[in-house]
């Protein structure tokens, strides 16, 4: 993209206004958007962290990452790019500290996890007697209902995670009188599942939105959040839903908004997007100056006439007036698009493409033998990549055996289904670093001991996590902590430290709420004797680099006071040490006061040698107290009627802190010791190499990039070995393209327990589907539509256009014809210079279905019909 256009260059220039950009794919939308990036921070219009740029998948991410810094170089690092989940979970963690946060502590369980949880509350729950006319039996669809009727909850503002709430979510989206029994039942099995799944420790992909939400509701995070940007850009626009738009909101009080993107490219209307009314509400509550771009930069002519005819066929009277002067600034005319009649098998359908491909390399001379990457095999599904593959190896074999050598250039890579994130292997590697960050993970403890602790069952482990268990405050998570196994008891050096008067309850005041770059103002701590007697006290002042700024309104802290009282933060924390040095740590969400309290000492040059022990007055009262409606301190206060008031002063909330730490030690932790010990003590001997393991990564964490970690998990659990040993080449392959992928990730030299943090969510939200895109392997990929959006090629071949199989099967039962349509409209826009369309009648499910309705939209004289084969018409 070297010079912009007038209708590019008054977007990328255009800093004063909110902008609505619709325009047609190949216009320069995305490429504009990086441009208009890059001019901002120029200007001095913005620094480059305060932009923020929303993108909806990783791959466009990374796309637009690699955009913005071929404009701005090194600088483009700062700007803030990210899919509206990454953000999301980034929020959350960097509110780790705030009262309101519901999530704090939770891992993000992916797709597969949540179904796996959603299998076994169905298999209970068909299981009971009575429920025969109610049975739901695929979760796969469940998972989508339930997913559907949270969204409905969210859009009106009514989620509570209750079942009552989530009945008038599914009567309201499956009204059908015949469902009224079906429908209380998936209700009461909705808020199980949600219940169970914070119980363990997990939050699902929708509970990310739900807790940004959550905490933006609040004025204070509000206003923290919105005043980082000053522009905040969303590419994809249509694809975004009105729960995510809700939260670009929240975050647009103080900054200028462009949304960009194409109604016609909408294919996520499965995931609740939906353009008109977006556009509409952003219309009406911005303002925005509407922009359109007109020049499209990739397709010939022909090619532009082709799909903008289609869309004048397939939509007719909804075409705006704009749309009919899209010209392309490419040179002559290009040739038309190639349409294939069906081929009576895939086989057949397989070798013209690969004929296809050989002809325009040495006969055509269009493109070198190593420009594999330039053409690409479009399909609708997943299913059919995969029968095209195995029919593309064997022509190929057959075609090679002719010894010309002329076909040996070609390599097919199908992207489909790599999935690398989702591997079994590679998921007990990843949650062995989700312990590291998350010790109360109780799902990847579970994984671990399962697939790699020697000698641990099933029956053991389903014993663990028992109500009986469960009740005594005991979770699987403890059993890979070597000291809970040292003395049987998850309470046991808690309990010990308290009998000998080493246990410090501390907590910390912050400029902000970011463990990487905010500084600590106030650090109190009071250590207790048995009795929850405070004996020492530790309560300073501590000096920041900057102003407190907006975070005084939380402490109360002043600059004034600081400056007077305050004391540079190396004495502060080295006192802080010795004071606690031997004790063992307590707090209320006491791993967001560790994890900044080290990210500073770091920050300072003062590497602490060990990570103090810590227990968790949040966890405690969440396993023992389940029920309650949160487990704030003030509330925990309100509820057991402490003493002492949280008040966000660090000093009050210690006391507060030690008063109810001491209501759970007098009412369960000493009084059920020997109960938990006879839980535990049997499996000691069992756990502990596990449990060494974990400890070992979890030390390492802190001083570590998920790399190194990722390298020292699968040697310390021997993986390399036993994979060799058992002939799995394929596993140990994949263990290594997790180590080359982990190897890029940047940290742009942020603390490593923060960059694993966000590493792990990254590989929770994007299943790793698009790894063999980047990873620069040749090869012709043979992708999904979806998969191949916002890319080009010079050559596409569409691949399987039957009808039933584009429009899928699927979506003609549920009537989506229209996203079908649009879906289609991207798959022929990605093409540059020659599009292919073939077919065979084993393409659909039922037989020959015949062509896809969709070829009939293309104009006549844009396209080329072969000749049938084997008098097929
Ligand atoms: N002003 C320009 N000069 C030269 N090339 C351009 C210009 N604008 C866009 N292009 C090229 O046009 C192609 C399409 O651009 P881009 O991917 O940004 O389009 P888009 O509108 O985002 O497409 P889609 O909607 O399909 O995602 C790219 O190859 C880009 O480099």
């Amino acid at each position: 993209m070297d010079i912009l256009n007038d209708a590019q260059r008054m977007v990328a220039e255009d800093g004063t206004h909110h902008i609505l950009l619709t325009a047609p794919a190949g216009t320069g939308k995305t490429g504009t958007l990086a441009r208009r990036i890059a001019r901002l921070v120029e200007k001095g219009m913005a620094a480059p962290e305060e932009i923020l740029c929303l993108t909806f998948t990783n791959k466009a991410c990374r796309e637009m990452e690699h955009r913005i810094q071929e404009y701005m170089g090194e600088k483009g690092q700062g700007v803030s790019v990210k899919t509206i989940h990454g953000f999301c979970y980034e929020l959350i963690q960097a509110e780790a500290d705030n009262p309101e946060n519901r999530y704090v502590n939770l891992s993000v369980w992916d797709e597969e996890d949540c179904r796996e949880l959603m299998d076994d509350i169905l298999e209970k729950w068909n299981t009971r007697p009575g429920n025969e006319r109610q049975m739901i039996r695929n979760s796969r669809y469940f998972f989508y209902d339930v997913d559907k009727a949270k969204r409905w909850l969210l859009e009106r503002n009514r989620y509570t995670g209750e079942a009552a709430d989530y009945l008038a979510a599914m009567n309201a989206i499956s009204p059908n009188p015949f469902n009224v029994d079906k429908n209380r039942a998936r209700a009461e099995m909705a808020a199980s599942y949600d219940r169970q799944l914070h119980s363990l420790g997990g939050m699902d992909f929708n509970d990310i939105l739900i807790g940004a939400l959550h905490l933006l509701s609040d004025d204070g995070c509000r206003r923290r959040w919105s005043s980082r940007f000053r522009y905040l850009h969303v590419d994809e626009m249509q694809d975004m839903s009105m729960l995510e738009y809700g939260i670009v909101l929240q975050l647009a009080s103080q900054a200028r908004v462009l949304l960009a993107g194409d109604y016609f490219q909408t294919i996520y209307e499965w995931r609740g997007s939906d353009p008109i009314q977006l556009i509409q509400r952003f219309t009406r509550e911005f303002h925005p100056e509407v922009y359109t771009f007109t020049e499209n930069y990739r397709a010939t002519p022909l090619l532009l006439k082709a799909a903008e005819g289609y869309l004048r066929n397939a939509f007719s009277k909804d075409i705006p007036d704009e749309r009919s002067s899209v010209s392309s600034v490419r040179e002559g005319q290009g040739e038309p698009v190639v349409i294939h009649p069906a081929f009576e098998t895939l086989d057949g359908e397989a070798r013209w493409i690969i004929q296809c491909i050989e002809f325009l390399v040495h006969k055509q001379k269009k493109l070198q033998e190593a420009e594999q990457g330039k053409i690409c095999i479009l399909c609708r599904n997943n299913a059919y990549n995969e029968r095209l593959e195995e029919a593309f190896t064997l022509q190929l074999n057959q075609l090679k055996a002719d010894g010309s050598g002329r076909w040996d250039f070609i390599r097919f890579l199908r992207i489909g289904e790599e999935k690398l994130y989702r591997k079994r292997e590679v998921k007990d590697v990843l949650a062995a670093l989700h312990l590291a960050v998350n010790p109360f993970d109780n799902n990847s403890a579970r994984r671990l001991c399962l697939n790699w602790g020697k000698g641990i069952g099933e029956a053991t482990v389903k014993k663990i996590l028992s109500s009986d268990y469960r009740k005594l405050g005991i979770a699987l998570s403890d059993f890979l902590r070597p000291d809970v196994l040292r003395y049987a008891d998850t309470y046991g050096t808690l309990l010990q430290a308290l009998d000998e008067g080493r246990l410090t309850v501390f907590d910390v005041e912050s400029t902000g709420t970011s463990t990487s770059t905010d500084e600590i103002v106030q650090l109190a701590a009071v250590t207790l004797n048995r009795d929850g007697q405070v004996t020492a006290r530790f309560n300073r002042m501590v000096k920041p680099s900057g102003p407190v700024g907006e975070s005084e309104k939380i402490h109360h802290i002043s600059d004034e006071r600081l400056k007077a009282e305050g004391e540079p933060p190396e004495k502060v924390f080295a006192d802080f040490l010795a004071f606690t040095s031997n004790h063992i740590l307590a707090g209320h969400n006491v791993s967001y006061d560790i994890h900044i309290l080290m990210s500073q000492m770091r920050r300072l040059g003062m590497d602490p040698v060990e990570i103090p022990a810590w227990v968790d007055t949040l966890e405690i009262f969440r396993r023992y107290y389940p029920e309650l409606k949160n487990h704030k301190l003030e509330y925990l206060g309100e509820v057991f009627k402490v003493h002492h008031k949280s008040s966000h002063n660090a000093y009050d909330d210690i006391l507060a802190t030690a008063e109810i730490l001491m209501y759970a030690v007098n009412h369960h932790l000493r009084p059920e010791r020997d109960a938990r010990r006879a839980c535990i003590s049997p499996y000691v001997s069992l756990f502990m190499p596990m449990a060494r393991i974990v400890q070992d990564i979890s030390r390492m964490s802190w001083k570590q990039n998920p790399n190194a970690l990722i390298g020292q998990v699968i040697s310390q659990l021997n993986m390399d070995e036993y994979f060799t040993q058992h002939g799995k080449t394929r596993e140990r392959q994949h263990l290594e393209e997790l180590k080359r992928c982990a190897e890029a990730y940047p940290d742009y030299g942020r603390p490593p327990q923060d960059v694993l943090q966000e590493y792990l969510a990254m590989t929770a939200l994007d299943a790793g589907d698009e790894i063999l895109w980047q990873s620069g392997q040749a090869g012709i990929p043979i992708a999904t539509v979806h998969q191949a959006k916002g890319m080009e090629f010079d050559f596409v071949f569409m691949a399987g256009m039957a009808d039933e199989n584009f429009p899928s099967f699927g979506a003609l039962k549920a009537g989506m014809l229209m996203e079908e349509k649009r879906l289609f409209y991207v798959a022929i826009t990605r093409a540059r210079k020659r599009l292919f369309i073939s077919w065979n009648i084993q393409s659909s499910r039922f037989g020959d279905a015949g062509a896809s309705r969709f070829i009939a939209n293309l104009p006549k004289d844009t396209v080329i019909v072969l000749q049938a084969p084997q008098g097929r018409t």
